[in-house]
């Protein structure tokens, strides 16, 4: 049997709890396949010269990790990763930074990676590449003269072609997926934004059913929405910690009903806009105010880029004042936490709450989505008030999808979430735990790799595709 090799920035040891869904789900996916994980070690070192690969055993699995030294890291991940490609996949034009020259470290670690890695590969390995910190691996690796299947997962968004476009040299970054044998989306929405890209701009042509050809390669590409293990989650939540967590909620809030968000402090996330949206909640319905609290959940992201410093002020603004316009001496309505919670205390918080307020204005997927479902109690569960504009919306429409921009619109969805009478919760839910457990992260893992398996092997190693 093929080795699987995956590749993502950030790893972590799969046999702890990470934030962040990536490593959630990939860590659960190479607990049950093993092999290699390959990835930055989360190290910065003073300079470049110290990139030897670092091996550490974790169960089934084989994590090799290299350092990134400032200038590659500041480059690589802060700046063109998350302060181009971020914003732009996420619909934010306005937010990318596009003059500040970070491409030439993305293409250097880029290059490390694919430096460092080929010699740890063995000729029947299959690559799986996750996400847009490495978007050229493929081209780089081949440049090399890699002939093993290599797939690319894309976990975010890829916005409409026009959005596209707008990234100087976004010919060059499209043109790079072509050195894949399989390029995965979260969503169909995505997929057809692909289409579209490389049809308009690349003049690519359909060959058949999600299979198209340009720069004298044909690349396979299809939307499979990651989801979560469903039995580890639910496992999770009858552990001792999850339980005792619930048991705590449930004490602490017995005369509230309890409404849960749990993000990354990310202004993809509609953090702001949720909060606006609670307030005009409270500011609509004076007679349910103390009867509901908003555990609002943020965990740092990202610091040292600018766009997340302005989003931490703006949201503690926003709690700061409807807690002071708001609140009472027994009752604060928002209670903020900008701290990372040990995701093993997450099931009993999800299933403490009546309502879970999923309200991104961009999202790849969403697994917290997923998670706050999985976490209910099935005789008596929560609501999930879910933007449309998750990926998670295409699965789940069972949820109470909402605009987050429209403040009006979602505080008349979480007034319905807490009125909802059990019957339809209980219908809302059952038909959405049969998506959540059908499309569950083994099923994401087992689709794309055997779709990887099905495409036809093309001659790789030549230099058809130097970037
Ligand atoms: O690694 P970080 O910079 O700390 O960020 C954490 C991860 O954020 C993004 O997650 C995405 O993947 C999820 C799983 O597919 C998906 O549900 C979510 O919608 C996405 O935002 C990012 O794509 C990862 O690379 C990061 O590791
Ligand atoms: O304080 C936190 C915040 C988030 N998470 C986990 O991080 C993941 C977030 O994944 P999601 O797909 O929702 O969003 P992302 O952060 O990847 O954009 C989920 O598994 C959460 O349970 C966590 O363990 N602790």
């Amino acid at each position: 049997m093929s080795r699987l090799v995956v590749v993502s920035n950030r790893i972590a040891d799969p046999r702890k709890t990470a934030a962040g869904g990536l490593a959630v789900a990939l860590a659960e996916v190479l607990n049950n396949t093993g092999g290699l994980w390959f990835g930055w070690s989360g190290k910065i070192v003073d300079a470049a010269e110290d990139d030897d690969v670092l091996f550490q055993r974790a169960g089934p699995v084989t994590l090799a990790m290299v350092d990134l030294s400032q200038v590659d890291h500041d480059a690589f991940y802060l700046g063109y990763s998350n302060g181009v490609l971020w914003p732009v996949f996420h619909y934010r034009l306005d937010l990318a930074d596009f003059d500040a020259g970070y491409i030439g470290g993305y293409r250097r670690v880029n290059q490390l990676f694919a430096r460092k890695l080929l010699p740890l590969l063995r000729p029947d390995d299959v690559i799986w590449v996750h996400d847009y910190h490495l978007i050229p691996l493929a081209a780089e690796l081949r440049a090399l003269g890699c002939k093993q299947r290599i797939g690319f997962f894309l976990h975010i968004p890829l916005p409409p072609p026009l959005m596209l476009a707008a990234i100087p040299g976004h010919d060059w970054l499209i043109r790079a997926l072509f050195a894949y044998d399989l390029v995965g989306f979260q969503s169909k929405a995505d997929l057809h934004h692909f289409a579209g890209y490389i049809e308009a701009e690349a003049h690519a042509q359909p060959v058949d059913e999600g299979r198209w050809r340009a720069f004298g390669r044909t690349v396979q590409a299809g939307a499979f929405p990651i989801g979560i293990d469903v039995q580890e989650f639910t496992a999770l939540a009858n552990a001792p910690e999850a339980v005792e967590m619930y048991e705590r909620m449930r004490r602490e809030y017995s005369r509230r009903r309890l409404l849960v968000g749990v993000d990354r402090l990310d202004y993809s996330k509609g953090l702001p806009q949720r909060m606006r949206a609670f307030r005009e909640f409270l500011t609509k319905n004076p007679d349910l105010r103390s009867s509901a609290t908003l555990i609002q959940i943020a965990s740092p992201s990202r610091e040292n880029v600018n766009a997340y410093t302005e989003i931490l002020h703006e949201l503690e603004s926003l709690c700061g004042s409807i807690n002071g316009n708001f609140g009472e001496l027994d009752w604060m309505p928002v209670r903020y936490i900008h701290r990372t919670v040990a995701r093993a205390r997450l099931p009993g918080l999800y299933r403490a709450s009546r309502v879970a307020l999923v309200t991104p204005l961009r999202d790849g997927m969403n697994l917290v989505a997923k998670e706050f479902l999985t976490a209910q109690n099935a005789d008596d569960p929560g609501v999930l008030v879910l933007s449309r504009f998750a990926g998670a919306a295409e699965q789940l429409g069972e949820a109470l999808l909402v605009n987050p921009y429209d403040t009006e619109g979602t505080a008349a969805a979480i007034l319905l979430a807490l009125q909802m009478p059990v019957e339809e919760r209980r219908t809302r839910h059952e038909a959405l735990m049969q998506t959540v457990r059908r499309y569950d992260v083994h099923w994401w893992c087992d689709s794309f790799l055997a779709a990887l398996e099905r495409t036809q092997a093309e001659e790789k190693g030549t230099s058809w595709l130097r970037l």
